[in-house]
C-alpha cells in the first residue's frame, strides 16, 4: 500500500513537472519568437537607417566632389610646394587657380585685409589646398618649393587708407618672404608694379627706365614701398643667392574685383549698372593699358619658372584715354540712365602709362591674348551677378574658365 501511494506521489510530482516544463517551452517560444520579431524590426529600422545614412553621404560626397575643379596628377618629382601670399585676393585667387589645376600644392597665406575666403572657397577641402590667416608683416615658418609674393593692398584707395601698413607690408613682409626663401633655398617672384615708373617720362615703359616717383606724395607709400621690395629681392640675390623674379604688373581687371575696390574698371561698371554718375577724375585724357587676369597669371607663371632674374613687364599695350574707357564700359553695359561726370583730378596721378612687353615676349613667349571686350563682358556679368546676390541672396561662386557655377 505504501509503495502504491509512493508511485501515486511520483506519477503526479513527474506529470506535474512535466506539465510545468511544457508550459516554460512554450513560454520561451513564444517569447523566443516574439524576440525574433522585435529583432527582425529592429534590423529592419536599421537597416533603413543606413540606407538613408549612405544616401546622404553619397549626396554629400557628390556636394563635396562639384566643389573641387578637377586637378592634373602629378608625380613628387613634378609636384612642387607653392606660397602664394596674398592668394584670397583678386590676381591670387586666379593664380592659386590655375596652379591648383596643373596639380601643384599650394598654400596660400593672406590677412584678409582685401583678400576674401568666398575667392578661394572651392579649393577649401581640397588635399593639395592649405589656407593659412596670416599676415606677411610676421615672419613665417613652412616648407616650400617656390613663393609668389603678391601680399599687399594693389588699389590706391585701399593702400592709401593706412600708409604705414603699405609700408611695412611692402617692406618688412617682402623680407620675411626673402629670409624664407633663403632658408628653404627655394624660389621667389615679387610681384611688383608699374607704379614703380611713376608718372612716368618715357613712353612706353621699358624694364630700363628708372621712373619719376615722388617720395613724399600720397602714392609714395605703395610706389617707394614696391621699389624699396625690389631693391630687397636684389640684394638677397647677390648677398645670399637668393633665386628671385620681379613682376612689373600693369592695371588688371577681371572677376572678383573687390565691390568696394576702387580702381577704374570696377568703378566704371558699377556705376554704370546701377545708374550712377560715371566718374572720370580729372579731364579723362590720362591713359591706362588693360589686361585680363588670365593673361597676367600666365605671365607670373612663365616668369617664376624662365631663367630671367631681371624685372619684367607683365601688362598689356592695348592703351586708351580714361575719357575712351568710360564710354567703352557704359555702352557695352548696355541700357543705363549713369552720365559721365568729371571729378577733380588726383594728386600725382601718372598721366601716361603703357608697357614695353619684348622682354616678356622673348624671355618666356608671353603675350597677352585676351580682346579687351571679351575681358570685360566676362567682368561685367560677374559684377551684375554680384549686384544680383545681394538681391537676393544667392551664391555667386566664380570658378575657372570650363567649371558649373551651381553648387
Ligand atoms: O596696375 C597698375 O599698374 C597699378 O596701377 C593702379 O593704379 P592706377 O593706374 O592709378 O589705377 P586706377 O585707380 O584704376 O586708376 C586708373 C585711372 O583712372 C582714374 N580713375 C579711377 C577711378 C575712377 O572712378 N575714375 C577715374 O577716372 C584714375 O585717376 C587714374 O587716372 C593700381 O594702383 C595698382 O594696383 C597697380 O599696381
Amino acid at each position: 500500500m505504501r509503495n502504491y501511494y509512493w508511485s501515486l506521489r511520483n506519477l503526479i510530482l513527474f506529470g506535474g513537472l512535466a506539465l510545468i516544463a511544457m508550459v516554460t517551452c512554450r513560454e520561451i517560444a513564444s517569447i523566443a519568437r516574439e524576440n525574433t520579431k522585435n529583432v527582425d524590426g529592429i534590423l529592419m529600422t536599421g537597416r533603413d537607417e543606413v540606407s538613408e545614412l549612405k544616401k546622404r553621404l553619397q549626396a554629400l560626397e557628390k556636394k563635396a566632389k562639384i566643389q573641387h575643379p578637377a586637378v592634373k596628377f602629378l608625380p613628387e618629382g613634378k609636384r612642387k610646394r607653392i606660397l602664394v601670399t596674398g592668394g584670397a585676393g583678386f590676381v591670387g585667387s586666379h593664380l592659386v587657380d590655375k596652379l591648383m589645376i596643373q596639380g601643384h600644392e599650394v598654400i596660400v597665406v593672406d590677412n584678409f585685409f582685401t583678400g576674401r575666403k568666398r575667392n578661394v572657397e572651392h579649393w577649401l577641402t581640397h588635399e593639395n589646398f592649405e589656407l593659412i590667416h596670416h599676415d606677411v608683416v610676421e615672419p613665417l615658418y613652412i616648407e616650400v618649393d617656390q613663393i609668389y609674393h603678391l601680399a599687399c593692398p594693389a588699389s590706391p584707395p585701399h593702400y592709401m587708407f593706412n600708409p604705414i601698413k603699405t609700408i611695412k607690408t611692402s617692406s618688412i613682409g617682402t623680407l620675411n618672404m626673402l629670409g624664407l626663401a633663403k632658408r628653404v633655398d627655394g624660389r621667389l617672384l615679387l610681384a611688383s608694379t608699374s607704379e614703380i615708373y611713376g608718372d612716368p617720362e618715357e613712353h612706353p615703359q621699358n624694364e630700363n627706365y628708372w621712373g619719376h616717383v615722388n617720395p613724399i606724395g600720397p602714392r609714395a607709400c605703395y610706389d617707394e614701398g614696391k621699389r624699396v621690395a625690389e631693391t630687397m629681392c636684389y640684394a638677397y640675390k647677390k648677398q645670399e643667392g637668393v633665386d628671385v623674379r620681379v613682376a612689373r604688373i600693369f592695371n588688371t581687371y577681371g572677376p572678383r574685383m573687390h565691390m568696394e575696390d576702387g580702381r577704374v574698371v570696377s568703378n566704371f561698371i558699377l556705376q554704370a549698372l546701377q545708374n550712377l554718375d560715371i566718374t572720370i577724375y580729372g579731364d579723362g585724357k590720362q591713359t591706362r593699358s588693360f589686361q585680363y587676369v588670365d593673361d597676367l597669371v600666365d605671365g607670373l607663371i612663365g616668369l617664376m619658372n624662365s631663367d630671367i632674374t631681371s624685372p619684367v613687364n607683365v601688362g598689356n599695350p592695348d592703351e586708351h584715354t580714361i575719357e575712351e574707357f568710360a564710354t567703352i564700359i557704359k555702352d557695352m553695359v548696355g541700357p543705363t540712365s549713369s552720365k559721365i561726370v568729371h571729378h577733380p583730378a588726383t594728386e600725382d596721378d601718372p598721366q601716361r602709362r603703357k608697357p614695353d612687353i619684348e622682354k616678356a615676349f622673348k624671355g618666356f613667349g608671353w603675350r597677352p591674348k585676351m580682346p579687351l571686350k571679351e575681358g570685360l563682358t566676362k567682368t561685367i556679368e560677374y559684377f551684375r551677378a554680384e549686384l544680383a546676390q545681394e538681391e537676393n541672396n544667392s551664391p555667386n561662386i566664380f570658378l575657372p574658365d570650363g567649371y558649373s557655377n551651381d553648387l
